[in-house]
């Protein structure tokens, strides 16, 4: 399965006409739940030694619907690799398949470098309902633009209050606040108004690979920066995205850290301590262990 070039080629015309598509609202909707609750999305960025796409295809299947049942609000599918608009493609067309059904597909959004609006068709092509760009970005109009033309939604990756505010002036919906300290996202947080959507970033490796966060979760006095800041940042934000969450869709420690931080964000628990107030559990950790007693992580 390849990128139908002829629909790429079809898309960029549409984006030289120059014209705005009808907007959609999909992804906005599923960042920013009409309940108030969080919304959890689950990033799939492939790993260079992972052996992932031998097998036809299954685990991409199997993974994307157990998000789908799991209730994440969206796939976010790096596409920085050379696999990376099939990978898109992999998920989107599973999601499709559940058409109709409760619960429906999850909106797929490609994020890694995007400079060009070639690549905006090319994701079009894949069938995302979202690009993530960065504020910083010197292609930033050129994507918007493309992006606009083909009724996909932009989300705005912003790194400092100052991004923020131009973001928020340029008239960006969904913002990405990735920052590395919970404070400094929290004060950019409160420069995006209500009318857009607040997404968190979430480093998920920055306290290490799954099993050095499931060994020191078997210790109560560990401090896992990890659960820290997701603890602080699920209160203020509309969405958490969990950046590096899966590295591998045949990897089973891989799939079962995403499973396992999807099911401890959206977690309603509170009024314990740090760890446990966001439902984060230590219960899979032997689960993983026994299961993956052969288990090497992937750095
Ligand atoms: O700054 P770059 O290399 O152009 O890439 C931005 C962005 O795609 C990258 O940081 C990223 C990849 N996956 C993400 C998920 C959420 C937020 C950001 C990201």
């Amino acid at each position: 399965m390849a990128i139908n070039e002829e629909e790429v080629e079809k898309f960029l015309r549409v984006v030289e006409e120059g014209k705005e598509a009808k907007a959609s609202t999909k992804l906005f909707k599923a960042l920013k739940k009409a309940s108030g609750a969080v919304s959890v999305a689950i990033e799939f960025s492939r790993h260079p030694n992972a052996d992932d796409g031998a097998l036809h295809g299954v685990e991409f299947r199997q993974f994307s619907l157990k998000m789908r049942r799991e209730k994440a609000g969206a796939i976010f599918v790096n596409a920085d690799s050379k696999s990376g608009l099939q990978d898109c493609e992999k998920f989107v067309e599973e999601q499709l398949s559940a058409k109709g059904s409760f619960p429906g597909p999850l909106p797929v959004v490609r994020t890694g470098e995007v400079t060009s609006s070639r690549q905006v068709a090319e994701a079009k092509a894949a069938g995302v309902e979202g690009v993530l760009v960065p504020m910083s970005s010197a292609s930033l109009e050129e994507v918007k633009k493309a992006c606009s033309a083909l009724g996909i939604e932009v989300l705005t990756l912003v790194r400092s209050k100052e991004e923020c505010e131009s973001a928020v002036a340029s008239g960006s919906k969904i913002i990405c606040v990735e920052a590395a300290t919970v404070e400094e996202a929290t004060a950019i947080r409160e420069l995006i108004p209500k009318d857009c959507a607040a997404v968190a970033c979430l480093n998920s490796r920055m306290s290490g690979a799954p099993e050095d966060v499931f060994s020191a979760l078997k210790d109560e006095n560990a401090e896992i920066e990890m659960l820290k800041f997701a603890s602080a940042l699920k209160p203020a934000f509309n969405a958490i995205i969990a950046q590096k969450a899966v590295l591998s869709v045949t990897h089973r420690g891989e799939t079962f850290f995403g499973s396992w931080l999807l099911e401890s964000l959206l977690s309603k628990k509170s009024g314990m301590g740090p760890v446990e107030a966001i439902g984060f559990t230590t219960t899979g950790v032997d689960k993983y262990g026994a299961d993956l007693g052969q288990y090497q992580g992937l750095q």
